[in-house]
């Protein structure tokens, strides 16, 4: 996914980011704020896979950047008591380099893919019997000659990611047993874990302020740190070190994020689909041309927020602009 890694609301991963991140990370499901619903399943499959003695069945992770996948694949193998190996789809080059990584597994170990869509065709076919069965189908020898030999691999569990379940090809996505859904999340939790994560990064702050930095996070934890590390440095520097109300207000303000947290593309996308198009309702590659945005950005980026504060609406015959997203820009709104 091509992703404007300079914007300080993207939800890409910056170099910023790492700073803290490993002891950001929480480690066990019950420390993991928010996504109840996800939560939830996942508990009930660790728990019934635990008292098995059995490996978890492979988990298919969706949804948008920095909302914690790779953090909840850790906790997964955490909570198994298994070791995690991390690697990507564009990572693996060959189907060479997925067989040495899947026959080194230990048992009941997991294999943690992020962004597992970019995978390449012949990469994925390898997967195909490693989840299945746990085998490996190598061929040996050339031409006629030529046989196939089944390799015996440990159970594991393979924890994929994406920002779509609807970018992998449906052979690979039927053997996911477990699907999970992570949405953006809501103020309150992003509160939540702005308050826990000052408390790592022993950061003074009040309420009123960690909801101010929830407020313009645009749903997602990654954002929410990275801007609760900016206005510390604000804080520290111009005010008295505390994270107060006033202080999360000024201090975004000098960072630009407006109080919903939309930036110049998200206003761009919006006044196209209302000066352009009347409001819409105006098909996604149109929109994508008329701005110069990415299809996939707008879908997977920009539009889960607009549609989450109720800026946009997704019709069958594309998207229109919602009165609310007419008073933002101060437009007149004709029913
Ligand atoms: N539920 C949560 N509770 C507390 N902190 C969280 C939670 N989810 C994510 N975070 C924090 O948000 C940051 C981003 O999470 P993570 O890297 O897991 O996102 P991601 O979904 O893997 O993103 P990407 O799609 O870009 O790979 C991490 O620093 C993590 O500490
Ligand atoms: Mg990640």
């Amino acid at each position: 996914m091509v992703e404007d890694n300079n914007r300080i609301i993207s939800g890409a991963i910056r170099e910023e980011d790492l700073d803290g991140e490993i002891s950001l990370r929480p480690k066990w499901l019950h420390e993991y704020i928010g996504q109840d619903k996800a939560k939830e399943k996942l508990n009930i499959f660790i728990q019934a896979a635990k008292g098995r003695n059995e490996s978890l069945d492979h988990v298919l992770l969706y949804g948008p950047p920095g909302l914690g996948k790779t953090t909840l694949a850790n906790i997964i193998a955490n909570e198994m008591g298994v070791n995690l190996r991390v690697t990507s789809g564009p990572a693996i080059e060959r189907p060479g380099d997925l067989a040495s990584i899947l026959t080194n597994l230990g048992e009941d170990d997991v294999l943690f893919i992020d962004e597992i869509h970019r995978i390449n065709r012949t990469v994925e076919e390898i997967l195909y019997p490693a989840m299945e069965d746990f085998a490996l189908d190598i061929i040996i020898g050339k031409g006629p000659s030529a046989r196939s030999v089944r390799l015996d691999l440990s159970r594991f569990t393979l924890i994929g990611a994406t920002t779509r379940a609807g970018l992998l090809t449906s052979p690979l996505r039927d053997r996911f047993g477990v699907m999970l859904n992570l949405e953006l999340y809501d103020i309150h939790s992003l509160k939540d874990i702005i308050i826990r994560s000052s408390s790592i990064l022993k950061i003074k702050i009040e309420e009123e302020g960690a909801l101010e930095i929830a407020r313009r996070s645009r749903g997602t934890p990654r954002i929410a740190n990275r801007l609760l590390k900016r206005v510390r440095d604000y804080a520290q520097v111009i005010e008295d070190g505390i994270i107060t109300w006033e202080v999360a207000k000024k201090g975004l303000e000098i960072l630009e994020v407006d109080e919903l947290g939309l930036d110049a593309v998200d206003r761009k996308l919006l006044i196209a689909l209302i000066q352009n198009f009347g409001g819409g309702p105006v098909g996604i590659d149109t929109l994508s041309a008329a701005t110069g945005e990415e299809r996939a950005t707008i879908e997977d980026v920009y539009e889960p927020y607009l549609l989450q504060i109720g800026f946009i609406n997704r019709t069958p015959r594309g998207r229109m602009a919602t009165k609310k997203s007419y008073e933002h820009f101060n437009i007149p709104f004709n029913e």
